[in-house]
């Protein structure tokens, strides 16, 4: 059993350039593990509690000190002497000695830091690849059984994800140039991840030269790596990212499909969801979802994500009605990787998918629970990084130990990004290329 011996945990950096919490812990004999913890920009409103210390003499308020104070004392002293591998204790004593439903008193940012270190350091005293560390985990943890359709094929033997790509960003992630936030692509008729990639990062500099000549700004990114031009309506860049594809002589929907983050809490008002695009125009539930079915006729999308805001359940019932067979519809602030809100998602029938971040939930055990009760349901999980990402890559080797199928981390033109594809390089060298499911996991949706 790997012994915990010393937890020390560091403020640094974030590519936002936004403090962030950083953990170490080291067992006996072997070398520390780490982790650092992401921090997203439209988050949702039921997220466990990232503890900032308000104090705006330091970085406007955002300083993490309190948390890195709670690591270096109260956790660690709760936690010297455990059992690194036992990820579940561990985090069930996370949990515990917080106390609270949102990890407010501790930070859901010190809990998830001391739970992916943990992981790490493991990891480190087996020597294993962190991945197969993972990999052990997830099967050990409660019977995975056969998975429903569609998501038969996910959840078992380690397989490298499909990735879902940032080719140009709005909303927060942009300054609001427009009202979605993401305008994605997925490689689906890519055979592996390589090849996936390779297809990826063509189209991305295509569509950069495409944006310049039309006169847009093709060079200017938002906080995701995709480009941030200001365009004239919302569907544009639709087009244009379609019209990137083609120039690259792939076919749309067959080769690469697209997705959509609408992160349509971040434009509603409680009433209306407002679209600044579009001169301000205010829709209700059903005219988005009329105007959801309208794009996902005319055009080859397969996947969108908070189509509706956080809390219009009864218009993601009436979405998913609508769309659930044709498009995968994730759930990110809907949801927020918690358990609880999952489940009231199956029984409402609101959404097929959902996004996992692991630090909306805070530890890597409620992660693998929310994934594991998507996959028995049938839903299609997506792992995901945010906005404010470093150079940690976790969530690559979590992504391929779980079969989550998917995995969304932004675009590829920034390395708190490019990280996590290269490390899925790496991977796929050891779980090997015929360990991707890629488009076929879609392959339950009408066209
Ligand atoms: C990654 C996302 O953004 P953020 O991290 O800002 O929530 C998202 O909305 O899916
Ligand atoms: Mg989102």
């Amino acid at each position: 059993m790997p012994k915990i011996e010393q937890i020390h945990a560091r403020e640094v950096f974030d590519s936002r350039g936004k403090p962030t919490i950083e953990v170490e812990i080291r067992c006996a004999d072997s070398r520390a593990g780490r982790a650092i913890v992401p921090s997203g920009a439209s988050t949702g409103r039921f997220e466990a509690c990232e503890l900032r210390d308000g104090d705006t003499n330091r970085f406007g308020g955002n300083g993490v000190l309190q948390a890195v104070s709670h690591v270096n004392h109260e956790i660690a002293a709760a936690l010297t002497g455990m059992d690194a591998a036992d990820q579940q204790s561990i985090d069930r004593a996370l949990c515990d000695l917080d106390g609270t439903e949102n990890k407010s008193r501790l930070g859901a940012n010190a809990i998830l830091g001391v739970s992916l270190a943990a992981a790490h350091a493991a990891a480190e005293a087996q020597q294993l690849p962190l991945w197969k560390h993972f990999a052990q985990l997830w099967q050990s943890a409660a019977d995975l059984g056969q998975f429903p359709p569609p998501t038969a094929a996910l959840g078992q033997q380690p397989l490298m994800p499909l990735p879902m790509v940032n080719m140009i960003s709005g909303g927060l992630h942009a300054g609001r140039n427009l009202d979605f936030q993401d305008y994605l692509i997925l490689p689906v008729g890519a055979t592996s991840y390589r090849e996936a990639l390779e297809w990826i990062i063509t189209i991305y500099h295509r569509l950069g030269r495409l944006l310049t000549e039309k006169g847009y700004e093709g060079v200017l990114v938002g906080d995701e790596g995709g480009y941030g031009p200001k365009l004239t309506s919302n569907v544009q860049a639709v087009e244009l990212v379609i019209e990137a594809i083609e120039a690259c002589g792939l076919k749309p929907g067959t080769d690469v499909a697209i997705g959509l983050d609408v992160a349509s809490s971040h434009f509603y008002d409680g009433t209306h969801y407002r679209l600044a695009a579009t001169g301000d125009e205010r829709l209700n539930s059903g005219d988005v979802i009329d105007l959801l079915e309208k794009w996902v006729s005319a055009y080859p999308i397969v996947s969108i994500e908070d189509g509706l805001a956080e809390d219009d359940w009864e218009g993601w019932q009436e979405l998913t009605r609508r769309l659930g067979d044709r498009a995968q519809l994730i759930g990110d602030d809907l949801f927020v990787t918690n358990r609880r809100r999952l489940e009231k998602g199956l029984e409402l029938a609101a959404g097929n998918s959902v996004l996992i971040k692991v630090n909306q939930i805070g530890t890597v055990w409620e992660t693998f629970e929310t994934l594991r009760l998507a996959l028995q349901n049938g839903f299609w999980p997506v792992v995901s990084a945010r906005s404010g990402e470093t150079e940690d890559h976790t969530i690559a080797d979590l992504a391929v130990a779980t079969a989550a199928g998917q995995i969304k981390i932004g675009s590829i033109a920034r390395s708190e990004r490019l990280v996590k594809y290269n490390q899925l390089l790496r991977l796929e060298e050891q779980v090997g290329h015929d360990a991707y499911q890629g488009g076929r996991i879609f392959s339950a949706l009408k066209s």
